[in-house]
């Protein structure tokens, strides 16, 4: 058999270096971004995935375990020649080449992300390992959803980034808000170590089309709630403050942080605030006034206030939400009603 050249016969030719792998070589040829999506099929992945195929220079992959995610938020892209979804669990590692990476698979609920701390702990931490390791592995750009959780029951009001948090290291939420700041000191010390490219997001309280119906959290619930005419479940006090961003706002900044030149931490909410008794009400107002208003107990470590300072993201990226909440509600009560099956009088 004739010797192969290229891969250079050390006793005929001097050596060659080697030549990349045919993947890598592709790169190279093709104009398309290939951007992995962890947590693709929640609701903001899902949500990225439809923006991002718009663009036809982009390939999309999803890898989700469906703890909390679902192939249904996919079904319109199943088949399509630039979108893959693959069943993986991100504490375990990934092989795959690609430009970009949305690091976003965590529960975000936090009935959900308290149901198991241990596997949420180890997603945020293993899991972001994970990501940085394939991120380092093949030079791809990494950008991890981080939350407003990282500040904690906030002694500062509003939150800018430069504020430290006031977090409890060893209650009910930890696994959720320790798991995401330790997953951004794995960002920034890649990033310092290795030069990793990284973009880190501090994602506000999130609203929209695609919650899981029983998701647990307050906007999702009340609206739910409402639909079915059971009383609105208000956590006590009631005086306790989030500021609601709608979903395509939302992404709308996660893709100006990829594609700008700053790291981050950059929060990105909106700064509309609003107490959850407010908050009953005005859905009351919309969805069915019928319903009566209750007070409940709460859960430990639930932050009183929160509103972010988006002067960062204003500056830096450009963005601003456009959706107030009375332009956003209604829409994700479409979307309620359609899936719960509830028309709407008159
Ligand atoms: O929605 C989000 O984006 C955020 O949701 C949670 O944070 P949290 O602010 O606690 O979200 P909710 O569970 O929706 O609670 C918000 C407030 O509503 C209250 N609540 C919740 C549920 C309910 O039925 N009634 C009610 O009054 C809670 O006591 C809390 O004060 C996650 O921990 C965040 O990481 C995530 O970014």
């Amino acid at each position: 058999m004739a010797a192969n050249s290229s891969n250079g016969d050390s006793s005929t030719s001097p050596k060659q270096p080697p030549l990349p792998s045919p993947l890598r070589f592709s790169k190279f040829y093709q104009s398309n971004m290939r951007i992995l999506i962890t947590g693709g099929a929640g609701f903001i992945g899902s949500h990225l995935v439809d923006r991002l195929m718009e663009c036809e220079k982009n390939e999309v992959v999803v890898v989700d375990n469906y703890f909390t995610g679902s192939k249904d938020n996919l079904k319109k892209w199943m088949g399509h020649p630039r979108f893959e979804l693959i069943r993986h669990d991100i504490t375990e590692p990934l092989m795959i080449e690609v430009d970009q990476i949305y690091h976003l698979a965590c529960p975000a609920s936090p009935i959900f992300y308290k149901y198991n701390p241990v596997k949420t702990i180890k997603t945020n931490v293993i899991g972001t390992l994970n990501m940085l390791g394939l991120a380092k592995r093949v030079g791809a750009r990494i950008l991890l959803t981080s939350t407003s959780e990282v500040y904690g029951d906030p002694l500062e009001h509003p939150q800018n980034e430069s504020y430290w948090g006031n977090v409890n290291p060893i209650g009910v939420r930890s696994c959720y808000d320790e798991g995401k700041r330790v997953a951004e000191t794995l960002m920034f010390d890649y990033h310092r170590q290795h030069g990793l490219e990284i973009r880190v997001a501090r994602i506000f309280n999130t609203y929209g089309p695609r919650m899981n119906i029983d998701d647990g959290r307050v906007v999702s619930n009340f609206i739910a709630q409402a639909l079915r005419g059971e009383p609105l479940t208000v956590q006590s006090p009631g005086t306790q403050t989030r500021s609601f961003c709608y979903v395509s706002d939302l992404v709308d900044g996660l893709i100006r942080l990829m594609e700008g030149s700053n790291t981050g931490p950059i929060n990105l909410g909106n700064p509309g605030e609003f107490t959850m008794l407010e908050l009953a009400e005005t859905v009351k107002e919309l969805v069915n006034p019928d319903v009566e208003i209750k007070i409940v107990d709460n859960t430990p470590d639930d932050p009183r206030q929160r509103k972010p300072d988006i002067t960062k993201a204003k500056e830096l990226l450009n963005w601003e939400p456009k959706f107030k909440l009375q332009d956003g509600l209604p829409l994700m009560e479409e979307d309620f009603r359609l899936r719960l099956g509830v028309v709407k009088n008159n």
